[in-house]
């Protein structure tokens, strides 16, 4: 068995926390020494790392705590950041190791090696691309985390910045659609956990590339992984894609 760590659950009493403090539970090599939600105060210092699925505002103020004090480690997978909240996790990020990502399940990780692979090969000039997502009705970011990490791994493989060739949703008269541009279409409904497709489609075919999540303990196994992962890393700024070994050295 591993050596035992102290994590702690920021917005515990969430859909996400609850999820992770499920698999937290079921671990015999963690202890829970923190569980907190709006307005309270964890004392940092019992934490080797926290897992923290709460608000784009509440990731910021942990991170820079985190950050005032030389530590713990933190496992972000709050969505929804403006510019500038991302930037703010980026400086936290020099001084402790953050992991942070908009989907911790391995299939969209391999589904972003896959989308960029095919926007490399798909020549933008015949190939329109669109992003879609689903989620449950109580979601209050849009397009999700992940679908924007689609866009970024598109934007990578045509070697483009996703800000450039990213469209307003398809709404009145819009005119024909412009060469080189992505799409991105939301639906909130029901319960619906998460569903992500990236559209490829030419003249003569159409490419669909897809991952649905089947069970929201997904990315609590996923973010729990991340956490034993990052507890022991420098300080940086990592996603999943290290965390699993897929980033090219
Ligand atoms: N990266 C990934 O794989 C995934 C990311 N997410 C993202 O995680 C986030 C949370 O999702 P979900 O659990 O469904 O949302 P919930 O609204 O169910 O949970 C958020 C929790 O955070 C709490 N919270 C609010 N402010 C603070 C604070 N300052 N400090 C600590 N906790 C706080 C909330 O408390 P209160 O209710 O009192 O406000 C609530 O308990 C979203 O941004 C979502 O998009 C979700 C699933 C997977
Ligand atoms: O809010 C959610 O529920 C989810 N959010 C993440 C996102 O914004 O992509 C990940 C997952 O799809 C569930």
């Amino acid at each position: 068995m591993s050596a035992i760590f102290h994590a702690g659950i920021s917005g515990a009493r969430g859909r996400m926390g609850r999820a992770v403090s499920a698999v937290l539970d079921a671990r015999e090599d963690v202890v829970v020494a923190a569980r907190f939600d709006r307005g309270e105060s964890p004392d940092l210092s019992l934490c080797d790392v926290i897992i923290d699925f709460s608000t784009p505002e509440a990731s910021v103020e942990l991170a820079q705590a985190c950050a005032a004090v030389g530590g713990p480690a933190l496992v972000i997978g709050s969505t929804g950041l403006t510019e500038e909240q991302d930037a703010e996790i980026l400086k936290a990020a020099e001084k402790i190791a953050i992991v942070r990502s908009g989907n911790f399940s391995l299939g969209v990780n391999i589904l972003i090696g896959l989308v960029e692979h095919a926007a490399q090969r798909l020549d933008a000039r015949d190939w329109d691309i669109e992003i879609s997502e689903a989620h449950h009705r109580r979601k209050v970011d849009a397009p999700s985390g992940t679908a924007l990490m689609l866009g970024e791994a598109v934007a990578n493989g045509r070697a483009e910045d996703l800000e450039d060739i990213r469209m307003p949703p398809w709404d009145g008269i819009t005119g024909p659609r412009e060469t080189g541009k992505i799409g991105f279409s939301s639906t909130r409904a029901g319960g619906i956990i998460g569903e992500h497709t990236v559209l490829f489609a030419s003249d003569d075919e159409v490419l669909t590339l897809s991952h649905s999540a089947i069970d929201r303990s997904l990315f609590a196994k996923g973010a729990v992984a991340a956490a034993a992962w990052v507890r022991s890393r420098k300080p940086g700024l990592y996603d999943m894609q290290d965390v699993l070994g897929f980033r090219q050295a």
